[in-house]
């Protein structure tokens, strides 16, 4: 039961799951000493799978619907949670994560790809539930604040990370379309009412085709409706692969797959089709009878081409080596094991894939392991430009330099499943030739209609008007409390953001904003005013729309910080509770590999200090407990020497990793709080603690660096053995025991 004095503590998948095994035990005991209980809950991608199945397991086996219940919560004032970076699973991770619960007894079905019978189409459908961004849309009942914490940047200052060096004769560029996409066709409207709407298809024949049933509008509410032509996209893949091969630039493709889990797999496919074309001719009947969907990746082609006998799989890759003959080079994910971009839809993920990019100097890697110059293909317009624009800027200036740079922290409009990233489940594919309307259900009304042709993928988005508002007043606030200048990212050309910008002018006077620099940019004009600055050292908020709150939480952290995992990201819920997630990175499956293999785990856990520290003070200020707010102070304390004395994780085995940096934090927080003299009752409780770590200082890492360099065992990759994890994640006995000695 979750009172006011909880901390919801979400438990993940891969690495920060991992981690949490380590940090939990310590939370747990330094927050009891406050009066507040910390409670974790299972929102990883094998609980989910779990929980959508009950019927089918033996009672000890179930597990409750966790993330309903989280979801729920963030519809309290109440609600206080620590959120961790989940796997947006694709098909080909959702299918491995089946075969592993299977294969420890848990009767659940295989994922029906190409589902016949409705008992296949309603397992698919609650699978369905499970793929792609299912978490954060749910818990994201607020707007985005997201940060590098001073202390952050100050240490980034004076420890910068490298950064690849940037030719202004560099012929790395972006190539968008430049019609027939979402952009190109969109049109926007503010409803005066609420409304219930359907999406329906007319077709050329004169049928209807509803596509959804129902859609309850509020008045207020801006939607869209846009499409992807697939002529105008296969056209512009086509023309795309010829000139990266006639130039002689290695080819990538940037799609954001998980978020966009039903458009962008859709678009990705069409390019593999397109680069493999000749074998796919040749051989699509059988690719076909196989049920293999490069929607989810050459992975899929492989593994179900595995079966066929020797010679016929065998003239299946011939044809698809043959093709790569006379194609442009591709951009590698892992060169050493000849995973190319192609291979998962969800292993480039543009949000982080870009910046890495151009951190490295706007190289990527080549199947030779080396760095090479990249046409880097993003298909929606929309954003790609944004891209564009900050690589011309550092053909121009160089690249950036993270002891002098200034900051960009971004306030995202994120709330209640805003704009694309809420459009999944109103995202189709064109069955065939017609008018798509919005029609509202009641007069027959059709509020906004597109021409589409069979294959085109539409879609309608949404805001709604009380998250526009609340993200407006998070912008003056930030822009207040910061000093710094504040640009809304919004273009008046796209009928969607003109739509935004008179919602943000009439918000804009609800506050009050003398001497507050607030300006309203095109997103071209914005990041070359904004990286004007940033190479000053001067700091600009940037204040955008959801997809640009993914990217550009990504693109400045990397640049800045060297990574995203070290900012502080705060969710503001609008019902009054926080949530608090921790970095804006992902899950970084390498991380565990270098785990399991060698034993050490290079996952910094930056962002769970700083969320956590927030977590407490907004449960002392709402509640008025003194306690919390030390706990708050010290642990902000205790992060800052943590980064003095450079007691980050490193990625290299052999030296501290995530659990010696955790001991550290450990220490001078326990340290912090017996030398603070704010409440003398919670100094002389974590006294002896401070005392103990401190004595026991060279014992503790000791133990901790001797298991490092050889396997472990943590029982599963999805769902871990509790106690295999446990044992793997707090090596050192010594530092268990002085915790438990305060628990
Ligand atoms: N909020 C969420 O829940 C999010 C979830 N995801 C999910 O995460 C997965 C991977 O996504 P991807 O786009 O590759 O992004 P990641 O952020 O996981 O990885 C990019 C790179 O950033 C570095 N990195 C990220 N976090 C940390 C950290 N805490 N400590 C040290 N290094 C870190 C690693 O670099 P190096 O190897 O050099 O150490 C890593 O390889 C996907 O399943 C995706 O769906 C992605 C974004 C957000
Ligand atoms: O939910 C996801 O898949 C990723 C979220 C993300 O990248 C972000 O919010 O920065
Ligand atoms: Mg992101």
């Amino acid at each position: 039961m979750s009172s006011d004095q909880t901390i919801i503590y979400t438990l993940t998948d891969e690495a920060p799951l991992l981690a949490t095994h380590a940090f939990l035990p310590v939370v747990t005991t330094f927050a009891k000493a406050a009066g507040i209980t910390v409670e974790s809950s299972d929102i990883s991608v094998a609980a989910r799978i779990l929980g959508a199945f009950p019927e089918r397991l033996k009672p000890e086996q179930r597990v409750p619907d966790a993330l309903s219940e989280l979801g729920k919560l963030t519809l309290t004032p109440q609600a206080n949670i620590i959120k961790l970076p989940n796997i947006s699973a694709s098909v080909s991770q959702l299918e491995t994560a089946i075969e592993e619960l299977q294969a420890k007894g848990y009767d659940i079905p295989n994922y029906p790809a190409a589902p016949k019978t409705d008992e296949e189409k309603e397992i698919k459908a609650r699978y369905g539930k499970c793929i792609g961004s299912a978490v954060n849309p749910v818990l994201r009942e607020g707007n985005s604040d997201r940060r590098a914490p001073r202390a952050v940047k100050e240490y980034a200052r004076k420890n910068p990370h490298s950064m690849g060096e940037w030719s202004a004769a560099s012929r790395t560029h972006v190539s968008h379309m430049t019609e027939g996409d979402f952009y190109h066709g969109e049109k926007s409207m503010t409803l005066e009412a609420a409304r219930d709407v359907k999406m329906e298809l007319i077709t050329k024949s004169g049928e209807t085709v509803v596509l959804k049933q129902k859609v309850s509008l509020l008045q207020g509410e801006i939607i869209d409706s846009m499409f992807m032509s697939r002529e105008a996209l296969l056209d512009f893949y086509e023309k795309q692969i010829e000139d990266a091969k006639k130039t002689g630039v290695m080819f990538s493709l940037h799609v954001k797959a998980t978020m966009m889990k039903v458009s962008h797999p859709i678009v990705f496919g069409h390019c593999v089709r397109m680069f493999y074309k000749e074998a796919f001719e040749k051989h699509g009947a059988l690719l076909d009878s196989l049920g293999v969907n490069v929607n989810n990746g050459m992975a899929d082609l492989y593994n179900k081409i595995a079966d066929l006998p020797v010679s016929q799989r065998d003239e299946i890759i011939r044809d698809i080596h043959a093709c790569q003959e006379n194609r442009p080079a591709l951009a590698m994910v892992d060169s050493a094991k000849g995973i190319t971009n192609f291979h998962s839809p969800n292993d480039v993920i543009v949000d982080a894939s870009m910046p890495a990019m151009i951190r490295a100097g706007g190289k990527m890697y080549g199947a030779d392991g080396r760095l090479k110059e990249v046409k880097a293909v993003i298909p929606e317009s929309t954003f790609a430009r944004i891209y564009q624009e900050i690589l011309n800027f550092c053909k121009w200036h160089g690249a950036f330099d993270p002891k002098t740079m200034g900051t960009v922290p971004n306030v995202g409009l994120m709330a209640q499943q805003a704009e694309e990233y809420g459009s999944h489940d109103k995202t189709f594919e064109i069955p065939e030739d017609g008018v798509a309307n919005i029609t509202d259900l009641a007069t027959g009304e059709v509020l906004l209609s597109q021409n589409v042709e069979q294959g085109d993928i539409w879609r309608m988005c949404q805001v709604k008007d009380a998250p526009i508002r609340d993200w407006v007043k998070l912008a003056v606030t930030r822009a207040r409390n910061s000093g710094m200048p504040a640009v809304f990212w919004l273009d008046p050309y796209r009928p969607h953001e003109n739509e935004l910008i008179k919602k943000v002018r009439t918000y804009l006077k609800e506050h009050d904003t003398s001497g507050l620099d607030i300006q309203i940019m095109s997103q071209v004009r914005a990041m070359r005013y904004t990286l004007e600055r940033l190479i000053r050292g001067l700091d600009t908020i940037s204040v955008t729309g959801n997809i640009l709150r993914d990217y550009l939480t990504d693109l400045f952290p990397i640049l800045e910080l060297g990574t995203s995992a070290k900012m502080l990201s705060v969710v503001p819920l609008m019902a009054g509770g926080g949530m608090y997630e921790t970095g804006a990175g992902g899950s970084a499956p390498k991380h565990v590999q270098q785990l399991v293999e060698e034993n050490h785990l290079r996952w910094d856990s930056l962002g769970e200090f700083l969320a956590l520290a927030v977590s407490f003070e907004d449960l002392g200020i709402k509640t008025g407990n003194a306690k919390a707010k030390i706990l708050a102070a010290t642990l902000d304390d205790a992060t800052g020497m943590l980064l003095d004395n450079r007691k980050s994780p490193s990625p290299k085995t052999g030296e501290l990793d995530n659990r010696g940096s955790q001991f550290y934090l450990s220490m001078y927080w326990a340290q912090e709080l017996a030398r603070q003299t704010d409440d003398a009752e919670l100094a002389a409780h974590f006294a002896p603690l401070a005392r103990s770590l401190a004595d026991n200082e060279a014992k503790i890492v000791a133990e901790l660096l001797a298991v490092q360099g050889k396997p472990v065992d943590v029982g599963g990759y999805y769902k871990l053995d509790e106690a295999k994890v446990s044992a793997a994640m707090r090596p050192s006995a010594t530092f268990n025991n002085a915790i438990a000695t305060l628990a």
